[in-house]
């Protein structure tokens, strides 16, 4: 399974395309429309999100509510795009476009690299594709790939676990579920489990906004019932794990993954970090603890995922930083009209999706999928067989 996404920010619209799921699967465009609304969400967003109002368009590989097995395409609308038309027109510029014209870089963004690596005088050339409204398409993505997952019986869910300063104590997972950890972080303004750490978060947030400031986080995504064996470890690109770690920092502004307890694990001693083996003639094999948070070898041991991501502040900031403009290479404070102040809630939505998308496509990779009946009898007869291993 793969999928391509194209559009820009400002342009009309976003578009996905998927290939190689199942035939037959149930597909409710319902479940991505919910999925998109979510990712709209989360204290500290800025005014693009009330112009938004992101539903998918089913344009291909659909009927009846099932997949026929061809490529899905689809489409989100930009509602923005209105009022952009004279600056996006793929047609001839009518002079808008350079009155328009992006000459002064931001630190932090894509901009500037992107401007010399493509040889654009006018930096929104980048920047309409650097940002992160890709991660709507993304996150469309992932909402059918958890459709791939509902189907055999897995669960995603996300929560945020620090925002700047604050942050949450490590859940112990035997106290939650996916579906209680998505009931309550659904609940919570930033995503947060812990009503404490929330209104210490909303505080964190309202003082860097007043300070026209930027701030990031760290989330958290759990995948539940997940089939031993998904992944490998015979090749690099095989490895599960990693390919999580890359889905997680191609998402806009993260700049790092952690499988389990992580980076704590370079801290502790080995009989702090591995997790023990047991038996039980109900459970079959299982760890008595999940502090490698479901990975061993690349491949997913059969307790849940736990995956973290770390996003860094917002680089389009209010209070002005210092760069330089491309045409005078005149110094200059850049001054913003709109943007997120803190979109790690928002964030935390992305990310559960993207490790969806790997889940998923691990699963079809391993299981015989042309059919979503045979996906289903294939995944339950495995899941027997590990019972009796
Ligand atoms: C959900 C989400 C919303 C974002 N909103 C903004 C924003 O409003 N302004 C901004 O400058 N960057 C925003 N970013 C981050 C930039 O897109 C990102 O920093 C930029 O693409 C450069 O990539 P890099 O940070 O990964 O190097 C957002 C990121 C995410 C995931
Ligand atoms: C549009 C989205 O996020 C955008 C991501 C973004 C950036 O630079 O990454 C900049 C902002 O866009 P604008 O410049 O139009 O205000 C955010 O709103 C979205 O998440 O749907």
């Amino acid at each position: 399974m793969r999928y391509l996404t194209a559009g820009e920010s400002h342009g009309p619209q976003l578009t996905l395309i998927i290939e190689g799921l199942p035939s037959r699967l149930p597909f409710s465009k319902e479940k991505i429309d919910t999925e998109l609304a979510r990712r709209q969400k989360g204290y500290g967003r800025g005014r693009r999100m009330q112009i938004e109002s992101d539903q998918v368009q089913i344009l291909s590989g659909i009927r009846f509510e099932k997949t026929t097995g061809a490529p899905v395409a689809l489409a989100i609308e930009n509602k923005d795009w209105v009022k952009w038309v004279e600056i996006m027109r793929p047609d001839t510029d009518p002079g808008q476009a350079e009155k328009r014209r992006v000459a002064r870089p931001r630190p932090g963004h894509a901009d500037l690299n992107g401007a010399i690596k493509y040889g654009h005088r006018d930096m929104r050339d980048v920047l309409e594709r650097s940002s992160a409204r890709e991660t709507a398409a993304r996150v469309a993505a992932g909402a059918v790939a958890k459709q791939v997952l509902e189907h055999c019986g897995i669960r995603v869910a996300s929560h945020v676990v620090r925002i700047g300063s604050v942050a949450t104590e490590r859940i112990d997972l035997n106290g939650w579920t996916a579906e209680t950890i998505a009931e309550k972080s659904e609940a919570s303004p930033v995503r947060c489990l812990d009503p404490e750490a929330e209104q210490a978060m909303i505080r964190v947030i309202d003082e860097a906004k007043e300070e026209g400031d930027s701030l990031g986080g760290v989330v958290e995504v759990v995948v539940e019932n997940v089939p031993v064996g998904l992944g490998s470890h015979v090749h690099y690109d095989r490895k599960l794990d990693a390919r999580i770690a890359q889905a997680i920092v191609s998402i806009n502004a993260f700049k790092g993954a952690e499988i389990g307890i992580g980076f704590e694990a370079g801290e502790r001693k080995g009989s702090q970090v591995h997790d023990e083996i047991l038996w039980s003639e109900e459970r079959g094999f299982h760890r008595a603890t999940n502090r490698l948070g479901g990975f061993e070898g690349g491949m997913t041991t059969g307790e849940p995922l736990v995956v973290r991501g770390v996003m860094k502040p917002i680089p389009t900031l209010y209070k002005p930083l210092q760069s330089v403009d491309i045409d005078t290479k005149e110094p200059f404070a850049a001054s913003i009209e709109r943007s997120d102040n803190c979109a790690v809630p928002a964030a935390s939505v992305v990310a559960e999706n993207v490790v969806a998308w790997e889940v998923a496509k691990a699963l079809l990779e391993t299981f015989s999928s042309d059919k979503a009946e045979d996906l289903l009898r294939e995944v339950e007869r495995h899941r027997n067989e590990v019972k009796g291993f």
